[in-house]
Order: structure tokens, then sequence, then C-alpha cells
């Protein structure tokens, strides 16, 4: 036989093999007759499952004796003592249990080798007829888990259970009985699991239990099927199996976890009258297995759903007993299954109880309470009433006004169909409404109660999770107001404690760190607890509009208006509070701030007071303590205007990488010959002779921290062919271009910060489009001069060392700009042009590409391009220059010139005339004329 899952059993598809008893057309019982017949005791049959792989060698405890009769844990036959070939008695082994070979008698007892046929034909057909008399009739399966309920009601393919037989019988007899009565079917599938009622024909919310003084208990929402054939009917049941709970036990891989109850309505007509004349109900109910823990584990969800099954199944003993007792009181309503089943064991049902029993030891004790259960169930008393609803009974008087209500409607829906059919009227407005269930003050109550419940609970969720929000900004922005403070600290720490400093500020970030992870997950237990409430009010909302249909009662929708509108209140109230909280905050670190920076003033005040006393204030720095004073009087530096003719290109100057330290001193000399202040620092510079400098033309004059010493390093322009020299500074121009720099003290070794910072005015020979840009970032340069060679190593575009520099190759530096694929080489050379040929026919080779670049480039046609009628020098940028940090567009002026410490230098053209300045005075804008001024000079020069 080929077993298959409960899921598949009585699938419609294949016709089991099987006949049912050939169907006779029963003669039509008077009434009375049936009610006397129907009077008895509730059936109760013992069914014995056959032993099982597992149960090979254990004892038989279930034995039958007679097709009604079995005795459980029966005597063994004990081996006699033989003493000379004659049997002694009395050698009984004490120590042996005494057995309990108790003895039971029931309707029927099947035993292992029976079918689900023979329990069908010898225990359930008759109700089939009972049915379609027109009386309530139920079986249903008791017994342990593993015990062989399911497969009694249920089957196989091969061995149909109760359920199919029974169905397929009554549907049977309905066709036989088709020409005498009208009978309608319905059928209804549910599931008892945790004590949830659950559709198991139309999945969905669980249902609720109403109780009807009429109707007895009703399923509210439960789905009614009417099928219109067998195959139809085991469709529906067999789509049913496939949603019930199952879950494998220890005692039954297949273990339906479950109460399941398959009920088929059946309503009698008369075929003349078309009236009513019964209402009758079957119930085939495949309880849920009783257990004990052991069976099912003694924890997790199996555990609860044992726990759930042994609580019904304990409630459906207790009334049971009640019944079988005579008691008047039965405590139905103390589980579902009860309830439910209200109707089916005491009074007006005429009930099969199908005792499934396990044959052997291991279920001893289980076997042992089934059988006593059963036994107790026998003495349930049945009076059955026909619901019978007799065309005699009903008054004339009310058919007819029935038949008068009927003429009425049809008129008027008649009417109706005319109006639609002629465009009148909106089709949906015929909908009839459906008629609304009557809502009780009780109801609202009810619904008051729990809409308030869930809301509460949803307000607090949410404030939680406002709270943490708020707590989260907190912290990082009392954090980041400390780091701040880190900063400010750093600056004005001297060298030995900036490590300290530094460790703290780390610390303060890991802290920040470890409270945040800390709020997120709070943040996330927040969340899923909201997620679970709203779903909650969800589906809460969901059975009102089951209750009280889309409608709801009007008190009810303002209640429900109120309670979100006091939930947004309370919400409001939490932002509020979080605002005031950040805003006390904010005070008291504004106040603190405040505090800080009236002490830095004082203190720069203090010193600038000391240097100029001491007449060690330079030109320079008074003009940068004025702007220092201007910024705190909200001048917010120099506005320049783009008026830069259109036409004419400017170019923008960009420092990729902003190299300039924030103490970089600019200084510029309006007049000829004026004497500059340059005191090098480093010890190489200051055997020479540079402690001043004449300069026959502005200089711009650029000193340079590299955070160890100052360097000073004196930059000059000069015009075109008019080198200048004397003894203690030389400056050439290089080729064409006027912007030649040169000084034997420049660069400092191996540092183009200078170059940086001031290449505005310096000579650059930029080779464009460099296929091998991309490869220059560590490439090494190498420059063939006279016999020495002069390597300059290139590190992600800076010059980190020179090395070996002799003259005429002073100065070189070479810079990569990979993201814009240039390679800039600016040099300088100690004599004018032409007077050093080696410095010309130079060759920069670059060695890792192999590629030889001829030096130096001549920046004459490409890249600088003499304007015609300023006479002066434009570098084309016709190109939008991208760099790090701006992105630099053609013909735009500049707007504003940054202050010093600014992370992006942009330079307006040397080209801007004096007049584009807006403001004067401050040492930015001081220089900027510096160098217009020496752009005009060199214009005059030409
Ligand atoms: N009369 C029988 N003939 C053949 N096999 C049977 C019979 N009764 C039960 N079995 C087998 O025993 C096993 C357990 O049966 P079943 O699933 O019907 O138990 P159950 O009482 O419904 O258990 P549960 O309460 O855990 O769902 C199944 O494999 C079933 O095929």
């Amino acid at each position: 036989m080929t077993r298959i899952t409960k899921n598949r059993r009585l699938s419609g598809g294949g016709k089991p093999k099987i006949k049912i008893g050939a169907s006779t057309t029963p003669a039509l019982v008077p009434l009375k007759a049936v009610v006397r017949q129907a009077r008895g005791n509730m059936k109760v049959v013992v069914r014995i499952r056959p032993v099982n792989r597992n149960e090979n060698s254990n004892r038989l405890v279930v034995k039958p004796v007679s097709e009604s009769q079995l005795v459980f844990d029966p005597h063994e036959e004990e081996e006699g003592f033989f003493f000379h070939g004659v049997k002694q008695n009395g050698f009984r082994d004490l120590n042996k249990k005494q057995k309990r070979n108790a003895n039971f008698a029931f309707d029927n007892v099947f035993s292992e080798d029976s079918t689900n046929l023979e329990v069908f034909e010898a225990s359930i057909k008759p109700l089939v007829q009972t049915v379609l008399d027109g009386y309530n009739c139920s079986v249903f399966a008791y017994g342990a888990t593993g015990a062989g309920k399911t497969f009694t009601m249920l089957g196989t393919e091969a061995c149909p259970g109760i359920v199919y037989l029974t169905v397929t019988n009554l549907w049977e007899k309905m066709e036989a009985l088709k020409e005498i009565r009208n009978y309608e079917i319905a059928v209804s599938y549910l599931e008892i699991y945790n004590e949830l009622v659950k559709d198991l024909l139309v999945p969905g919310e669980p249902l609720i239990l109403r109780e009807d003084s009429s109707a007895g208990v009703i399923i509210q929402g439960l789905s009614l099927k009417k099928p219109h054939s067998t195959e139809e009917l085991l469709e529906l049941l067999r789509s049913g199996n496939e949603r019930r709970t199952q879950h494998p036990t220890d005692v039954n891989k297949e273990s339906s976890r479950s109460h399941a109850v398959f009920q088929v309505w059946l309503k009698q007509r008369d075929p003349k009258t078309k009236s009513i004349i019964s209402l009758s109900k079957l119930s085939l109910i495949d309880l849920a297995g009783s257990e004990r823990g052991s069976a099912t584990g003694h924890s997790g969800a199996r555990f609860k759903e044992g726990m759930n099954i042994n609580k019904s199944l304990l409630a459906l003993g207790n009334c049971i007993s009640g019944l079988a007792e005579g008691k008047t009181h039965i405590p139905f309503r103390d589980s579902k299954l009860t309830r439910i089943l209200k109707d089916s064991l005491g009074g007006n049902c005429n009930t099969v109880m199908i005792a499934a029993v396990s044959p052997t030891s291991n279920q001893f004790e289980d076997t042992y309470n089934t059988l006593k259960y059963a036994d107790r169930a026998k003495k349930i008393k049945a009076t059955l009433v026909k619901k019978l609803l007799s065309p005699a009974d009903i008054k004339i008087s009310k058919l007819e006004e029935e038949v008068a209500s009927l003429r009425a409607a049809n008129e008027e829906l008649t009417l109706r169909i005319k109006k639609f059919e002629s465009g009148e009227v909106n089709p949906t407005k015929m909908v009839p409404k459906e008629e609304k269930e009557v809502i009780t003050k009780e109801d609202i109550e009810t619904c008051k109660k729990s809409l308030t419940h869930l809301s509460e609970a949803r307000v607090n969720a949410r404030l939680n999770i406002l709270k943490i929000q708020s707590l989260e900004k907190e912290i990082n922005y009392r954090m980041q107001s400390r780091q701040k403070l880190m900063k400010r600290c750093m600056k004005f720490t001297v060298n030995t404690q900036l490590g300290n400093v530094a460790k703290r500020s780390e610390k303060l970030e890991s802290m920040r760190v470890r409270k945040i992870e800390g709020l997120e997950v709070r943040m996330e237990d927040a969340k899923k607890r909201l997620i679970s409430i709203e779903s909650s009010l969800q589906k809460y909302e969901q059975k009102m509009n089951t209750k009280f249909g889309e409608e709801w009662p009007e008190e009810i929708k303002l209640f429900a208006k109120l309670l979100k509108v006091e939930c947004r209140l309370a919400e409001f109230h939490e932002k509020v509070k979080h605002l005031e909280k950040l805003l006390k905050l904010r005070e008291q670190l504004g106040a603190e701030d405040h505090e800080h920076i009236l002490n830095a003033l004082e203190m720069t005040q203090t010193y600038y007071l000391l240097l100029r006393t001491e007449g060690h204030v330079s030109q320079y720095q008074e003009a940068k303590f004025e702007e220092f004073m201007h910024l705190f009087e909200k001048d917010q530096g120099i506005i320049w205007e783009a008026d830069c003719n259109n036409d004419s290109e400017t170019v923008r100057l960009s420092v990729e990488k902003p190299q300039i330290p924030a103490n970089v001193f600019l200084q510029e000399v309006e007049k000829k010959n004026e004497t500059l202040d340059v005191k090098p620092v480093l010890n190489e510079l200051e055997d020479t002779n540079m402690s001043s400098i004449p300069s026959p033309i502005p200089v711009r004059f650029a000193a340079v921290n590299d955070s160890i010493s100052i360097r000073n390093a004196p930059r000059v322009n000069f015009p075109r062919d008019e080198p200048f020299q004397n003894d203690n500074y030389e400056a050439t121009g290089s080729g064409d271009h006027q912007f030649g720099i040169s000084s034997k003290y420049s660069p400092v070794k191996g540092e183009s910060i200078v170059d940086d910072a001031t290449y505005a005015i310096l000579p650059k020979i930029t080779i464009e489009e460099c296929p091998e840009a991309k490869d220059l970032a560590n490439a090494t340069f190498s420059m063939e001069s006279r016999d020495e060679e002069t390597k300059v190593i290139i590190k992600s575009g800076e010059v980190k060392g020179v090395v070996n520099l002799t003259p005429p190759m002073e100065d070189l530096n070479v810079d990569t700009d990979p993201l814009n694929e240039t390679i800039t080489i600016s040099v300088s050379n100690d004599g004018p042009v032409g007077s050093n040929p080696d410095v010309d026919n130079s060759v920069v080779s670059l060695l890792s590409s192999k590629k030889s670049i001829p030096f130096p480039v001549r920046p004459s046609s490409t890249l600088f391009k003499k304007a015609d009628k300023e006479n002066i020098f434009r570098v084309p940028t016709s190109k939008t220059v991208k760099t790090k940090d701006n992105i630099i567009q053609p013909n735009r002026g500049l707007r504003r010139v940054p202050s010093i410490s600014q992370s992006t230098i942009d330079l307006r053209s040397p080209l801007a005339s004096s007049s584009n300045l807006r403001k004067e005075g401050t040492p930015s804008n001081l220089w900027q004329r510096g160098r217009s001024a020496s752009t005009s000079n060199l214009a005059k020069k030409n």
C-alpha cells in the first residue's frame, strides 16, 4: 500500500479504488419515528492500529476479544512449570507486576487488521441517513498522538478515510433522493490551532466565535463553499488538508498539531413548494493527539502546541464527564474546541466517537487513558430534535406576505434595470446594501478600550524612538563641540603636547562611536516594537472592519481620530523638549566658546603690543593684525568683481593640494630699490650676504614655514631680456617668457612649497597631455647636465628631494598632476638666456617610460601667448581644469580672495587691473595690487 502524506490524502484527482455500498433510495420515514429512533447514547467505537516498525519488539497491551469488547493489559499465558511431565501450578514469578487485565465494551471494536471501509460501514454509515433525515451528526476521532486518528478520518489514496467515505456516500444518497427531496449542500473546514480558529478553505485572519441565543455558537467569517459535485467537494477537503498545521514529533513524523473540523451543511427543501423542510449538519472531526511532554519535547513551539492541545482535550474530557454524569452545567466555554463541539456532544446530535489506540506497551498510559475516556463518553445521552420546518407550520398569511414583498422587490428591480439600461443610474448604486449587524453599547466600549490600549502602546513606542534620536543628536553635538575644542587646542599647544591632545581627541571619538553603537541597538529594538504594535493595530482595525463594515459607528470614528491627535501631540511635545535641550546645550557651549575667544584675543593683543614695543612688527604683520581686527568687525574680506573683459582669457591658478601653511608671509614692495628684510633662518643661508636685497622692481617675497624653520626665498619678477644682477642678487628671464625667476638661494633644497604658493609669477613649463602622466607618481627623472647627473625623485606630484644640484642647474622642480595629466617643470638659470648652452640643450628623460622630453620646453606657442594690445602674456585656459577641490572654468573671474588659512587658493589673473578691486587696504589686496603694478610695469618696459 502506498502511504501518502496527510496533505495528499484524498487528493481530488484520483478516485480511490473502493466500492461504496450500493445506495438505495430509502423510504421517507415518518418524522415521529425518526425522533424516537434517534434517542440514545453516544456511539463509541475503538480502533486499534497495526503495530508499526518501531514497535515490533514491544508487548501488545490491547487485545480485542469480540466485535465489541477488548481487554487492556491482559494476563499473559504463563509458561507452566512441568515436573515429571505434569504441569505444576503456583510457581508464578512474584516479582512480576500485576497486569491490569481491564475489560472494556464499546459499540464496536476494530482490530488491527480492520480497514477504514469496515469502520465506516459498521459505525458511520447509519449516520449519513440520519443527516439526510435532518438531524445533526458528528464523528470525531480521539486518541494519543500517533494512534491512527488521521489515518482513520482522512486515510490514504489507497485506503480512504471516514471523511471521504462519508461525504461520497452522502452525495450518492442525495443524488438518489433528488427526485423526491431537494438538497442544498455547503461545506466548511476549520482548524483550531493554539486556541486560534482558522478557516482552512479561505486562509486569513483567525476567526472569532460568537454566541447566539438561537443559533448557538457562530464562527464569524467562516466561509461556506457550495460544491456542485463530489469531485469539487473532495477537492475542497484536499485543499483544506494541505493548509492544516502539521509538524513532526518524536512519535509521529506527520503529527497533526490542530483539531480539524470538516462540516457539511445540508438544507432540505420541499421540491414542490421550495420551502425549507430541514437544516442539518454533519461534523467530521480529527482531533489533535493527546500527548505527554516527553513525546513532543519540553520546550519550544511543539511544547506550546502540546499544552494547548492538552488543555482543549482536557476541557473536552470534562464536558464528556459532565454529560455522562448528567450534570446540568457543562463547561463548554472552557475552550474553543468545546464551544465549537457543543452541539455535537450533548443534546441534539447523533455522535460517534472513534477512539484510536496503539496496540503496544510503549503508549501504555495513553492507550489506557483513551479507553477510560471513551468508556466515559459511552454514557452520554443524546435526544435528537429535528430542525424541522414543516409547510404546515408556516402560516399562510406569512407566505402571502413574503410573496407580496418578493413581488414588490421584483418590480423595483425591473425598474432599476430599465433605468440602468437607459443610462440613468450608476450600476454601483444598484447594489443593495448588506444588512448591518446590530452594534451594542458594549461593543463600542470594548472597541474603545482596545483602541486606547493599542494607541497608548504606539505612542510609547514612538516616543521611545524620538528619545533615542534626540540622545544620538545630543551626543554627536557634544562630541563635535569637544572635537572643535581639541582642534583649537592643537593650534595653541606646543609640539611636545600635541600627542596628548591627539590622543584625547581619538579617545573622544571612540567613546562617541561606542555610545552611538549602543543607541543603534536600542533603536533597532524600538523600531521592531513599533512595527509589531502597528501590525496589531492594523489587525484590530481589520477585525473591526469585519464587525462594523467599512462604515464604523460615528462614535468610534471620532474616538479613533482623537487618539491619533493625542499621539501627534505627544510626539510634538517630545520634539519641543528635544529642541529646548539642544538650545540649552548650545547656549552653554556658546558661553564657553565666548570665554575662550576673549582669552585668545587678550593674549594676541598682549603679544602684538609686546612685539611692537620691541620694534619687531613688520609692515606685513601690521597689516595682518589689521585684517584680523577687520574680521572681528564682520569684514568678510574682499569681493572682486568679475569684470575682466570676457574676450580676454583669464588664467585661474589653483593649488591642487594647498601646501601653504598658515604662516606663509606674503609681502610686497611698492617702490624701486626698497630694501626688503629677508632674514634667512637656515644655516646655509646665514653665511650669505642676504640680509637685505635691493629690488629693481616690485618684488613679491615669499617665505615658507615648513614647520621646522622659516625659510625665506626671494622671488623676483623682471622684464624680458633685462636680466637683473647685482652683487647680492641675480635674476634672469629664460627664453621668451617674462616670468623668469632665479635666485641663488632659492628654492630651498628639495622643497617646492614656495613654488606652489607663488607660481603665479614663476616660470612654469607645463607639458600638457603627457600620456605617461598617470605613471609619474613614483617615476625617476634624470636630467643630464654636463657630466653630472641631477636626479629628481618625485612622489605624488611633489618633489621630494633634489640631489646634486650644481650650477647651472640650480633650480629644478618637477611637479606632476596625475589628476590633470600634466607635468610641470620649473627651472631657473643663473645666467641670461643663451649664456648657458648646457642648460638649453639639456634633456630631461623620463626614465620610466623611456621617453625623452627636450628641455627646456619653449613656452612660446602653445602655452603662453602674447596678448596683442596689452603686450602682456596670458595663459590660455580654454580647458576647464578640474582639481581636487575646485573646478576652474575659463573666463570666470575670481570671486573672492581667500584668506591665507583657506585650503584652496585661487589667484586672479595677473592681468587684473587695480580698478577691479572693490576694496583695498588688506594685505591680500595689497599683494594683488602689487602684482598688478608689477604687470603694468612689465607692460611699460615692453
Ligand atoms: N489502521 C492503520 N493501518 C495502517 N497504518 C496505520 C493505521 N493507523 C495508523 N497508521 C499509521 O500510523 C502512523 C500514525 O498515524 P496517524 O498519523 O493517523 O496518527 P494520529 O493519531 O493522527 O497522530 P497525531 O495526533 O500525531 O496526528 C501513520 O504513519 C499511519 O499511516
